[in-house]
């Protein structure tokens, strides 16, 4: 699998009243095609810049951006940001309309997109009778239109209900079965457990990159085969937070009743992300 980003040394700084403010500082990444990468970290980490760097929104200050081919597009976290046209169907056809795609190639290529997000009922529907989860759908149609490669989803979920997000999230994961590479920027950890890679920034650099498992795991789950005891288990679960707790984020629940089983002296053969992984190892 080769890389379909790689970004090399790259810094971006924003001059304000207060003079130069680095916002990413000497940032090194690939990622490779079809992959699934979470990008966490704490408000104004530079998830948000790193997002619009890689889609090329925004120029870099210093360090190279390369993209190897494709288009890589944003889903933003407020959905009446990049809605423009008036129906559902003119919505899509803007973007090609930018990108002056041959107007009779246009039905197919809005219909097909429409059609893997589940919207294609709603073609005729005023975009102003959207929820907000149907609103990230279009977004999402509107760059699948656009033959994106790479999609990132910035925060998308934020503002959405809980069945929204789950349509959303449900959705993203069958284009990425059906190789798409996501980018997916949340600070939801119940999200993170879908990544297949984890990449956390602090301060506009990169301090963790790794699986889920790791992220989740790592470094505090010592001497929970400790036969001494809980208490004396605890105290040094205590001591090793994994890199999620250190960069200040509640693990999901999933993970939290995993490792207090594993505190309790039950040594468990998998590392679970996920309820129905938890359901199976408990079994
Ligand atoms: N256009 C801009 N001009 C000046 N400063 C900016 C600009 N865009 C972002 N910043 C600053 O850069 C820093 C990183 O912002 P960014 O939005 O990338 O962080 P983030 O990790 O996405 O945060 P959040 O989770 O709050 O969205 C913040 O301090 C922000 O104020």
């Amino acid at each position: 699998m080769g890389a379909i980003l790689r970004l090399a040394e790259v810094s971006v700084a924003f001059t304000g009243a207060e003079g130069i403010h680095p916002v990413l500082q000497e940032l090194d990444l690939e990622i490779a095609r079809g992959e699934w990468v979470s990008l966490v970290g704490r408000n104004g980490s530079g998830k948000s810049t790193l997002g619009r760097v890689l889609a090329g929104l925004l120029p870099v200050s210093r360090g190279t951006v390369e993209r190897a081919d494709g288009r890589v597009q944003l889903v933003f976290q407020n959905p009446d940001a990049q809605i423009v046209g008036e129906t559902v169907w003119e919505d899509v056809c803007f973007g090609l309309e930018n990108l002056a795609v041959p107007p009779e190639e246009m039905p197919k290529r809005v219909e097909s997109a429409l059609g893997l997000v589940g919207l294609l009922p709603k073609k005729d529907a005023e975009v102003t009778t959207l929820s907000g989860g149907q609103k990230q759908l279009l977004a999402v149609a509107g760059c699948l239109a656009m033959e994106a490669e790479t999609l990132v989803f910035d925060e998308a979920t934020s503002m959405l209900d809980p069945e929204s997000r789950a349509r959303l999230l449900q959705v993203a994961e069958a284009l990425h079965r059906a190789g798409r590479t996501v980018l997916w920027i949340t600070q939801w950890m119940d999200e993170v457990a879908h990544a297949e890679r984890v990449v956390a920034l602090e301060a506009g650099r990169v301090v963790f990159d790794g699986t889920p498992e790791a992220f989740f795991y790592d470094g505090g789950v010592e001497g929970a085969s400790d036969s001494v005891g809980a208490s004396r288990a605890e105290d040094s679960v205590l001591e090793k937070r994994t890199p999620c707790e250190v960069l200040g984020f509640a693990p999901p629940y999933v993970v939290q009743v995993a490792r207090a089983l594993e505190r309790r002296g039950v040594a468990l053969r998998t590392r679970p992300l996920l309820p129905a992984q938890l359901g199976a190892v408990v079994r």
